[in-house]
């Protein structure tokens, strides 16, 4: 991989074409639509199906799951076509890899079993077919929590994957966005609470904010060896 000129964003939970509007008018290069049933930024299967006909050429619609069954999965491939499916839960590799589909990890960084860099790069090669890796903080709700992770415990995972495999998520907001551009030139970055009013509440201020904020940042950097 080349030059990077800039920090490719996803937005994620978004949960009405307003959203999906504002989120590419901020310049985002993704969206996240969370079919988990559990989330505040839960959209149905048919919801998902035509929000994600309202996502431009150009802009990927990624559909986010956990620990969903086989059928539902075929379901969401099958109605709702995304570019990628996040596969956000405790899916084993074997599972993710079944689909032949174009596929997302999280890794939920403070998991047990997900504490040091080592535990972290053993996890990363579990699912090779992965076309990214989203590392995010662990939480009890599974995602979107608005909490950050110690970085750090991805230096070894940063050794075997190539750089535009490493999405940051978690705790990322307009205000601590350039520290993390400044210490780490991430490939991409993904965030929820980040832009939100309430939780499952996007505002299209917060995201403005947010890509003014990175744009800034990502000037200082530019060009980036990936
Ligand atoms: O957003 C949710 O409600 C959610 C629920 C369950 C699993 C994952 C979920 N979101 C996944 C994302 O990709 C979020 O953007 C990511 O966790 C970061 O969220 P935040 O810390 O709020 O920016």
């Amino acid at each position: 991989m080349g030059l990077k000129m800039r920090t490719r964003v996803k937005f994620c939970g978004l949960s009405s074409e307003k959203d999906i509007h504002d989120a590419v008018a901020a310049g985002a290069d993704a969206i996240g639509l969370v079919l988990y049933e559990k989330s505040k930024r839960y959209v149905p299967l048919a919801q998902a199906a035509a929000l994600r006909r309202t996502v431009p050429a150009f802009v990927n619609a990624v559909t986010l799951t956990v620990n969903a069954d086989v059928q539902s999965i075929e379901q969401i491939m099958g109605t709702v076509a995304p570019d990628f499916i996040q596969f956000h839960g405790d899916e084993t590799g074997a599972f993710c890899e079944q689909f032949s589909y174009p596929y997302i990890r999280a890794i939920r960084v403070g998991a047990p079993g997900l504490t040091s860099p080592e535990e972290i790069a053993t996890a990363v090669s579990d699912y090779p077919s992965a076309r990214a890796f989203l590392f995010d903080a662990y939480s009890p709700a599974y995602g979107g929590a608005g909490i950050s992770f110690d970085i750090g415990l991805l230096s070894q995972a940063r050794q075997i994957l190539p750089a535009h495999k490493i999405i940051i998520a978690g705790g990322l907001n307009a205000s601590n966005i350039a520290a993390l551009v400044s210490s780490y030139r991430p490939y991409a970055v993904d965030l929820s609470s980040g832009i939100e009013i309430a939780p499952g509440e996007k505002s299209a201020g917060k995201m403005r904010s947010f890509m003014l904020a990175l744009s800034e940042v990502d000037k200082l950097h530019w060009p980036v060896q990936l």
